[in-house]
């Protein structure tokens, strides 16, 4: 009950009540010269941009325990393809929102084939934007042993999740033009920032995306909506390479296949320059995450320039 009389939403509505309180006042008593008249029409627009700013700046209350693994109830499960799945998880009540913001991720716990725990980190899909549900987009490794979990998970079942685990905080502004480097299911940090960004119209950030796969249908969306803010480069797609090298870039294991000399081109030429003013973000297997540093370092761009999730 104190919590509730205590929210940023009973401030607000106390704030109203207050205004709508001084409003009837100037109008049951006008003012009588001049001067009262611009003192209290301040006071009101004081009052107003008050209640506005507390209303915006409101934190989202979110489901989450950093400290403590949640279950969450999977309610619809869609198979991708072979080897991957949307998994979408009930919050609590259909008000509910996850509370994760840009840049944050999940950890999820969960029982290898043999029985053991075994905890992994995840990127929602999903924004505070989506209420009453998060979904994560899983792809399945025949020998990972999350991925076992998530193979055997049926809908009605339940996920132990904790966070946000905030290694990387974003806030609007803090880079004039984001790189992205992102392998496989390394895309979903990036898709969370791409959407958070791109979806408020104050970030005029720009991002740059080089994804090693085949196209994806919503980033294509979002690269001709917002045609000067976001473009995307597929790897697999835009680049007419050997079959040798495809081979190379779908699969993960081996340093030697993320080495190639064809791979630093890309970045230089579709990557922002080296700058303090950018940011090169780094998603992918392990493999893959150390060779594209080494390009990097390489093409001259400093350890604040880049990111690793
Ligand atoms: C910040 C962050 C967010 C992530 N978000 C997501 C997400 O939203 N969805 C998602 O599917 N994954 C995501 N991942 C990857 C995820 O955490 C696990 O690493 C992945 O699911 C594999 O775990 P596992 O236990 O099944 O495999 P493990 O048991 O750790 O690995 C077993 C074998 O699986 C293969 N393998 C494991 N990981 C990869 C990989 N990334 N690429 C290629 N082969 C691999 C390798 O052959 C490896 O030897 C994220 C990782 C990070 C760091």
């Amino acid at each position: 009950m104190e919590f509730l009389q205590n929210s940023p939403v009973n401030k607000l509505n106390a704030l109203v009540a207050d205004t709508t309180s001084h409003m009837l006042t100037f109008l049951q008593n006008p003012p009588v010269n001049k001067l009262d008249a611009l003192i209290a029409l301040v006071a009101v627009s004081a009052v107003s941009v008050a209640a506005a700013y507390i209303y915006l700046k409101k934190k989202v209350k979110g489901c989450l325990d950093r400290n403590v693994f949640k279950d969450f109830k999977l309610v619809k499960r869609t198979q991708i393809n072979h080897n991957s799945a949307r998994f979408r998880f009930a919050l609590p009540t259909p008000t509910s929102v996850l509370g994760l913001y840009a840049g944050q991720f999940i950890r999820c716990r969960g029982i290898d084939r043999e029985g053991k725990e075994v905890i992994r980190p995840y990127t929602p899909i999903t924004l505070n934007s989506d209420v009453g549900y998060f979904e994560l987009v899983v792809k399945m490794y025949p020998l990972g042993r999350m991925s076992h979990h998530f193979r055997e998970m049926r809908e009605g079942e339940y996920l132990a999740v904790k966070g946000p685990i905030d290694r990387f905080k974003y806030k609007p502004g803090q880079a004039r033009s984001l790189g992205m480097l992102a392998g496989g299911t390394g895309i979903t940090p990036m898709f969370q920032l791409i959407r958070a960004i791109l979806e408020n119209p104050k970030d005029k950030t720009t991002i740059r995306l080089l994804y090693a796969n085949h196209t994806f249908e919503e980033l294509d969306l979002f690269a001709s909506k917002f045609p000067n803010h976001f473009k995307v480069y597929y790897v697999l797609t835009q680049y007419h390479l050997p079959t040798a090298c495809l081979n190379i870039l779908t699969a993960s294991g081996g340093m030697e296949r993320w080495q190639q000399p064809h791979i630093e081109e890309m970045i230089q030429s579709h990557c922002p320059p080296p700058s303090p003013d950018i940011k090169i973000l780094r998603c992918g297997p392990p493999e893959m995450n150390k060779a594209m540093a080494a390009h990097l370092n390489e093409l001259g761009y400093t350890k604040d320039m880049q990111f690793e999730f």
